[in-house]
């Protein structure tokens, strides 16, 4: 027998969750299906026991830095055990509140997989068919894994949360946000962290502070090898060898991390049997609102070609419920100057475009100012750390179009400025605002 509802969610992510929440808040009988517990990627697999890893590194960095200010006996090892059950104990809080929320929310949860059998139709793998209006797929996405001899010989990033034990020598391949966040992360914890990058390093932050990042980096001791092209890997007396092209790939390791990017969930949905085209890695193609081909269906979040961060799937799929339930005909997410900070060590928290992509679109009408300091923390232990502030700005109004922040504290900074970008921020609205002192944010309003 087919069930009848409003709307069919598949995917209880950021996307779906956010999606569900927001059209039962309006009224609509909801119909979620997931086969695994809500959280998706960002609470089970990503952001959130990432920052966790994140802050447990953070205190390990303090600890030197306590001695250098004088503390005697400050420090100690992480009992890695112990800090996993807090880990887990965390996110299996927020599953717990998401299940009491969505039974509150009298949002139908179906712990399983589903397909489209035709447009509005869904289908769970035990045969359970439900039938509505509106269908949002927000299905996500899981790590690539690469056709290459020997790639089941190391993790990628879910792994990495179910480690019992911390490996001593590791190779990290990628040049992108996971694979930077992990490198510094292994690193703080004591591995021994070699990154292989293929390409350019974190592709579309400003190169001015990537290349600090980079510095920074090999400084505390990753050793970066680039670029290379890794085409295999394979097992000999020693532990692990990656076998790179012309240069030397390092090694031996005792794991290596495949950080190589991340594919959407969309082989069987039954989309291109309803007319609904895939992109050339798989994303649904979506229009401004989230439309896909098909009318009735639409896509949110990591599943679609897009900035692939939580906030903006639960932003997109919220403004689609405010649309499709909510009596907002015109609501959809803005895509424009979207934040995201990486979790490295230091923090690089960015905003709008960089000046490359800035000097491409607007040539000379673009000034940038930029300020290098090392934050007091670190200056009063003598240390020599800078961080790097830039602001890139457009036209002679200096209506700024960039800001990137790298540096301690990045990380909380760039919010409130996000806003002011927001509101059309000019350089001279930054000269008008008086500064807090003694901070690293005020740099951002002290630049000549
Ligand atoms: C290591 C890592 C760290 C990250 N850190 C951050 C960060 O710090 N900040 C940030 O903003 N973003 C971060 N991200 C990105 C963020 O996690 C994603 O952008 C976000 O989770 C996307 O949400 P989503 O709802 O689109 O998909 P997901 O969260 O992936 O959810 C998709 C859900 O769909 C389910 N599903 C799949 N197929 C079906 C089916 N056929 N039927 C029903 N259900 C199905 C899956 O089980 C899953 O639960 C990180 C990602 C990773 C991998
Ligand atoms: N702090 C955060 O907000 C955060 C953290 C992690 C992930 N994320 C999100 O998740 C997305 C996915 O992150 P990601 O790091 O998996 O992907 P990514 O797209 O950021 O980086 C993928 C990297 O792999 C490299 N690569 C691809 N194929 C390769 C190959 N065959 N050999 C060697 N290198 C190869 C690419 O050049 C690139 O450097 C990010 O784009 C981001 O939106 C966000």
């Amino acid at each position: 027998m087919t069930q009848l509802c409003d709307l069919i969610v598949l995917g209880a992510g950021s996307g779906g969750l956010a999606t569900a929440f927001r059209a039962a808040h309006h009224g609509a009988k909801v119909v979620l299906l997931d086969p695994a517990p809500p959280g998706g990627t960002c609470v089970h697999r990503g952001c959130v026991p990432k920052k966790a890893l994140w802050y447990a590194a953070q205190l390990a960095q303090q600890q030197p830095l306590a001695r250098e200010y004088g503390f005697h006996g400050a420090g100690g090892t992480l009992d890695w055990e112990r800090f996993r059950q807090l880990r887990q104990d965390y996110v299996d809080g927020i599953t717990t509140r998401y299940e009491e929320r969505l039974q509150k929310a009298g949002i139908q949860r179906v712990p399983n997989a589903g397909r489209l059998v035709d447009a509005g139709t869904v289908q769970a793998v035990d045969g359970t068919r439900w039938q509505a209006p509106h269908v949002v797929i927000a299905t996500g996405g899981r790590p690539r894994r690469l056709d290459i001899p020997g790639f089941d010989l190391g993790w990628v990033s879910d792994d990495l949360f179910t480690l019992r034990a911390l490996p001593g020598r590791v190779a990290v391949v990628g040049g992108g946000y996971v694979a930077v966040e992990f490198a510094g992360l292994l690193r703080a914890f004591g591995c021994e962290v070699s990154l292989l990058v293929r390409g350019s390093l974190l592709d579309g932050f400003d190169a001015e502070l990537t290349d600090a990042l980079a510095e920074r980096m090999q400084h505390d001791g990753i050793r970066m090898i680039r670029p290379i092209e890794v085409r295999g890997a394979h097992r000999d007396a020693q532990g692990l060898r990656l076998d790179g092209d012309d240069m030397d790939a390092g090694g031996p390791y005792d794991a290596v991390l495949w950080a190589v990017g991340r594919v959407p969930n969309t082989e069987s949905l039954g989309l291109e049997a309803l007319g609904i085209a895939l992109g050339r890695q798989g994303h649904v193609s979506v229009d401004d609102y989230q439309n896909t081909a098909c009318p009735g269906i639409y896509a949110v979040g990591d599943v679609t070609d897009r900035k692939e961060l939580t906030p903006v799937a639960v932003a997109a799929g919220r403004r689609l419920a405010d649309r499709l339930f909510g009596g907002e005909p015109r609501a959809r997410l803005d895509y424009d100057n979207i934040p995201s900070v990486l979790f490295s060590e230091p923090p690089l928290a960015s905003v709008g475009l960089d000046e490359a992509r800035a000097r491409e679109q607007h040539g000379d009408a673009v000034r940038c100012y930029r300020s290098q300091f090392t934050p007091m923390q670190l200056a009063l232990a003598g240390r020599r750390e800078p961080s790097l502030m830039k602001l890139v700005c457009m036209g002679d109004d200096e209506r700024v179009v960039g800001i990137h922040a790298l540096g301690p504290g990045a990380d909380e900074m760039l919010q409130g400025f996000a806003v002011a970008m927001k509101l059309g921020l000019r350089k001279r609205d930054l000269d008008a605002t008086v500064a807090i002192h003694p901070t690293s944010a005020e740099e951002l309003v002290l630049m000549g």
